[in-house]
């Protein structure tokens, strides 16, 4: 099936397209053709997934990347070698890449992510109590899901409140695919400008955040740390901020699930890991290009040939998680992919983890008759986005 190419229009809101859900059915990997003809790979099933993204024989880096979609930049990552500060890590091979992600696990400690944990709470309570004040119908997106993350990254990494604003519009520029190049470019060049003065002033006024320790360790210059930086506030920002949104939505319209995440507390971790599984909300790669032949499955994947992992898909395959088309707070739901696997599996999924955790029973239970403010046909999706999730969620309580 080589003339397969990758839909995008999704036919009801949490599911992956039906073309791509059908293609499982009949096998784990299929032949897809890339935008610019190539003819490559699209992987649908769990196990076939794993073997891909823990294979060393596999780059991630952008530069030989064909598009799998037509006339659209892939993620941010696509677009180092057009202005983004060295050090944005996201999409690059060993050596380059174990040097700073281990430089980043040593930051990402259980002690500050502990410590996180009673700011997200402030955060949250904060943005509850406008939600309050405002009264009437809000967008949850505005109110809620863009704000706590935005505001717990610009505290992990020490960015003072009054900044984040501009921030938030940035990172919503960098990973909107529409965006057109020079728009990229200006928020590029606006973020990394202000960053490199943060890391100035944090070299002369250290403190408990991950920047200053970053710093403090003296591996990264100037340029790298500017650009670790700038990778977690845009990695940070928007997947999370998807997920409160996205995740609500999935429970407005899922009444009975949305009754035990706010009653039982003892659901609550194990409902963000199905909340996670069920939207995932990454569904579009994560892409890789063979840089040997490598067998998966009895499929050889020459050198040269890219592969597609469909997250979506591959966290419903029902050899993994029976009946995944359903969403079941209580289903064990561990081992989803929705954070990837193998080296580049995602560095703040605990951070996320924290912030769901807090974040979705602090607002069912303040609210505890929050519902749509609108039909659930109203409601607009970002199916045109990399990220997954919904642009905005009209509520009333
Ligand atoms: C629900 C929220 C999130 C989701 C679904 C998510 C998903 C992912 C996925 C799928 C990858 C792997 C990409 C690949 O294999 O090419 C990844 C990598 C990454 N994520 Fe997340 N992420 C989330 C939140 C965060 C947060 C809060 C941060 C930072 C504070 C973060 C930082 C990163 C970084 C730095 C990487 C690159 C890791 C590497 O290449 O070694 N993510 N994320």
């Amino acid at each position: 099936m080589s003339d397969f190419t990758l839909p995008m229009t999704r036919q009801r809101p949490f599911d992956p397209p039906n073309e791509v859900a059908e293609l499982r059915q009949q096998a784990s990997m299929h032949r897809m053709t890339y935008a610019d003809g190539h003819v490559g790979w699209l992987v649908t099933g769990y196990a076939e997934a794993r073997a891909v993204l823990a294979h060393p024989g596999f780059s991630n880096r952008p530069e030989k990347m064909h598009a799998p979609i037509p006339s659209r930049l892939d993620l941010v990552g696509e677009r180092r070698d057009r202005g983004v500060p060295r050090g944005f890590f996201l999409r690059t091979d060993a050596p380059e890449h174990t040097r700073y992600r281990k430089q980043l696990t040593g930051q990402f400690t259980v002690r500050r992510m502990k410590a996180l944990e009673s700011r997200i709470t402030e955060i949250t309570n904060a943005c509850l109590d406008d939600m309050a004040a405002a009264g009437g119908t809000v967008d949850l997106v505005q109110a809620f899901a863009l704000p706590i993350p935005s505001l717990v990254i610009c505290e992990l990494l020490g960015v003072p409140y009054e900044d984040r604003a501009q921030f938030q519009e940035d990172s919503k520029i960098l990973v909107n695919l529409e965006t057109k190049a020079d728009d990229v470019l200006a928020a590029l060049g606006r973020v990394s400008a202000y960053l490199h003065g943060l890391i100035q002033r944090k070299r002369k006024e250290p403190a408990d955040d991950l920047l200053s320790g970053l710093i403090e360790s003296g591996e990264l210059d100037d340029e790298e740390l500017t650009g670790v930086a700038f990778l977690l506030l845009v990695a940070g920002h928007e997947t999370t901020a998807n997920m409160l949104g996205l995740g609500t939505y999935a429970l407005l319209t899922n009444p009975d699930q949305l009754a035990a995440m706010r009653d039982d507390p003892s659901v609550v971790d194990n409902g963000v890991e199905e909340l996670l599984r069920y939207l995932t909300i990454i569904h579009l790669g994560p892409f890789r290009l063979a840089t040997e032949d490598v067998e998966i499955s009895g499929n050889l994947i020459k050198e040269g040939e890219m592969v597609g992992v469909h997250l979506p898909v591959v966290n419903r395959d029902p050899s993994r998680f029976p009946g995944g088309e359903h969403l079941d707070v209580t289903r064990p739901a561990g081992g989803h992919m929705t954070f990837g696997h193998g080296i580049h599996q995602c560095l703040g999924q605990q951070l996320a983890r924290g912030e769901m955790r807090i974040a979705y029973p602090a607002l069912l239970r303040r609210f505890p008759a929050l519902r749509l403010a609108v039909t659930p046909e109203e409601v607009p999706m970002r199916s045109d986005m990399t990220i997954y999730g919904v642009h905005r969620l009209p509520v009333t309580w």
